[in-house]
């Protein structure tokens, strides 16, 4: 085909599907305005009681999530096509589902099992499809599209072979917010977010290889796929505010906004402000804290003394084995120690009013059997032949007169006997009993045997200094659910991102979030930093799931250029010499490595940002350095701990060698800062 026959078919092509796109914005505003009259019908409606009120709210509800579904898509609605082997119908795939008024679908939801060969269909297995067709939007215009035949058939005078959108999306500057990558998933990335595994999927795979694409899309899937675990709620878990910050977008512009996108400060709702030695955060993110905070919470939970109680109805005692057998009651379901107390003091109650019961009717029975002594009659059957007379009923007996039901409800707001309730349960505060457990040095060294002794008193002498640290949130989350009983916000699913990261601790704060076990994790554990001790996902998982996790691996790098890749293999080979270079799409410039020359590192940073900036407008630079270095320069500024999952254009490492020596984790802090680049690495080292 010469250019200008390709010109003209392009022409032909985009005014085809742009006729087709108008179409489906024309049915956008026509079903957003049926769906705000129907909602608004139903809210004029005048609920009769309770039930239709629930029912009027959830259908409200459910217009309006449409109405919202309506309103986000209407960016970049329709990205893609399919067409049969053989004729036959296209599909058009976008953002969400559409019918026409008469019910013929307009567009196919991009999560929908039959927008799957737009991902999965290769020229080896074309899965039905002759083609598979990319349309590049600019809002609501058309500007290409792009075609592959995959059923091997010659190109048609409609089709228009190019290069994929894959290529334009990685090849624009970085914005500092990640963008959602639902037109351009890979089908390796595409087979784990739709995957119909319900329980937990682990993805690992290098720096770059789209697992937080896959995380954010398969949130996006789960909402769509699952309505009852979408029910219950969706939780991103990610390591800190900036990271956050960075994926925050991509679930609104995938039209989904009801999911919750949290640090381990927002689930505990605590901030750390205090911080310590990784070394120190590593040991306090050990599970052998789960049995010290647990048995100090057992500890206030062993007194089972007798109970004396005087009411208006006598004197009531509960002996030991009673008292005993209610705490026991009291013990079971995990229900938190606070909660638990409510159920000792019921059990206690229904045994004291069983107790009077008992006293009361032995008393009566003494008193008919004193009377009928002195009287010579058998009261009961006296009294039961006369009622016989009148009808079929049975004797009330003064001791069924009593009203018991107002004893228990008295008994239960009885100060006296709270009094004795909270000797026996004494009320814990979750924040107290953590600082307890912290500062007791003999039970420190007698759970961590290991840990050097001034670890220990280092963390028993900080116990009671004000504020907690990262590692203290883990466990006050702990200490909250052995207190106060089970968190009050629960998920169906949960995705962790970098979840490497996670201590044993922590992992039992997420785990505790997710009930039913419905989880995506993603991490790369060549990552890890320097305050968890996990190495394995066996190593993290198996106390809750033992082995039953599926676990996919990631294999090609869309972030960093196969130059920068390359000369990570070195540090990559020690840090974890099981692990493969992942295989790198993109080409570009060797790292660099600048010296700073006898005006400094500062200096120099300053110049070599200046310069940067100058060469490359509009592209973003990323400085990371050691986590205590203070560098002051037009750029984001990173310490490499927190610089996981993050990327930049152009990355700047100040001092590597440096990084790569504070501390345990600093090789793989450098291997985290080496891959966040997406076209320039340069390395500042120190000296001439
Ligand atoms: N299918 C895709 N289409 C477009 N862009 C993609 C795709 N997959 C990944 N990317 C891009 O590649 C870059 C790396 O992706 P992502 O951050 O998800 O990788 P990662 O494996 O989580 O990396 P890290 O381990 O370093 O945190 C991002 O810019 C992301 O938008």
């Amino acid at each position: 085909m010469s250019t200008a026959e390709r010109d003209a078919a392009a022409a032909q092509q985009v005014g085809e599907e742009q006729r087709a796109l108008d179409a489906m914005h024309a049915r956008v505003e026509a079903e957003r305005a049926e769906r705000i009259a129907a909602r608004a019908t139903v809210l004029a409606r005048t609920p009769e009681d309770a039930s239709e009120s629930v029912t009027r709210e959830a259908e409200a509800h459910r217009f309006q999530e449409r109405i919202r579904q309506l309103e986000a898509a209407v960016h970049a609605l329709c990205f893609g096509r399919i067409d049969p082997s053989g004729g036959g119908r296209g599909l058009h795939i976008g953002r969400i589902g559409l019918r026409d008024a008469h019910g013929e679908t307009l567009l196919v939801d991009w999560r929908a099992e039959a927008a799957r060969p737009f991902y999965a269909a290769t020229p080896a297995e074309p899965l039905g499809l002759r083609r598979r067709r990319h349309l590049r939007l600019q809002g609501r215009t058309i500007e290409d599209v792009s075609d592959e035949i995959l059923d091997g058939s010659a190109p048609l005078p409609g089709d228009l072979v190019g290069d994929g959108p894959l290529a334009e999306a990685l090849s624009g500057a970085r914005t500092g917010r990640m963008r959602e990558a639902a037109s351009t998933l890979q089908a390796e990335q595409d087979r784990i977010v739709r995957s119909p595994h319900r329980g937990i999927t682990v993805v690992d795979g290098g720096p770059g290889t789209g697992k937080t694409i896959v995380a954010l899309h398969r949130a996006a899937y789960v909402l769509y796929a699952w309505p009852a675990i979408a029910g219950r709620g969706v939780l991103v878990h990610g390591p800190n505010r900036r990271f956050l910050r960075y994926i925050s977008d991509v679930l609104p512009s995938l039209g989904e906004n009801d999911v919750q996108l949290a640090t381990l400060e927002d689930l505990v709702g605590e901030q750390a402000t205090r911080s310590e030695p990784h070394r120190i955060a590593r040991l306090k993110g050990r599970a052998e804290f789960a049995d010290l905070l647990a048995a100090a919470v057992r500890a206030h939970q062993v007194r089972a003394e007798p109970i004396t109680l005087r009411t208006a109805h006598g004197t009531a005692t509960l002996p030991a084995t009673v008292v005993e057998a209610a705490r026991r009651t009291a013990l079971q379901d995990d229900r938190g120690h606070e909660p638990a107390r409510a159920v000792l003091l019921e059990t206690l109650v229904d045994d004291l009013v069983h107790e009077l019961e008992e006293a009361a009717a032995q008393e009566e029975a003494e008193f008919e059997h004193e009377l009928a002594t002195q009287l010579g009659l058998d009261l009961d059957r006296a009294v039961a032949g006369d009622l016989g007379r009148l009808g079929p009923t049975t004797a009330a007996s003064p001791a069924e007169d009593i009203d018991w039901d107002l004893i228990q409800a008295d008994l239960l707001e009885d100060p006296g006997l709270a009094q004795q309730v909270t000797a026996l349960w004494p009320v814990l505060r979750a924040a107290d009993l953590l600082r307890d457990v912290l500062a007791d040095l003999p039970a420190l060294r007698a759970a961590f045997p290991d840990a050097p002794a001034a670890d220990l008193e280092s963390i028993a002498a900080s116990a009671h200094d004000r504020g907690w640290t990262i590692a203290d949130l883990s466990l006050l989350d702990e200490a909250r659910a052995l207190v106060d009983g089970p968190p009050p916000h629960v998920f169906g699913h949960v995705v962790v991102d970098e979840a490497q990261q996670l201590s044993p601790m922590h992992w039992r704060a997420i785990m505790r979030r997710c009930p039913e076990r419905s989880m995506t994790i993603v991490g790369d554990l060549a990552q890890a930093g320097p305050t968890t001790s996990v190495r394995s996902w066996v190593d993290a998982l198996a106390p809750f799931v033992e082995d039953r996790f599926e676990h996919r691996t990631l294999t090609i790098n869309y972030r960093t250029t196969a130059e920068i890749l390359e000369a990570t293999r070195p540090l990559l080979a020690r840090i974890a010499p099981e692990q493969r270079l992942s295989t790198s799409i993109r080409h570009g410039q060797a790292p660099q490595q600048v010296a700073a020359g006898a005006a400094g590192l500062d200096a120099a940073l300053r110049e070599l940002v200046a310069q940067l900036t100058a060469e490359h407008p509009g592209e973003l630079i990323g400085v990371i350095t050691r986590a205590d270095a203070v560098v002051d320069v037009e750029a984001a500024v990173i310490g490499a701990p927190d610089a996981r999952g993050l990327e930049f254009d152009t990355v700047i490492i100040v001092d590597p060698a440096g990084i790569e020596a504070a501390g345990e984790a600093g090789p793989r802090d450098l291997y985290v800062a080496m891959t966040r680049a997406t076209r320039r690495l340069i390395s500042l080292v120190p000296g001439e």
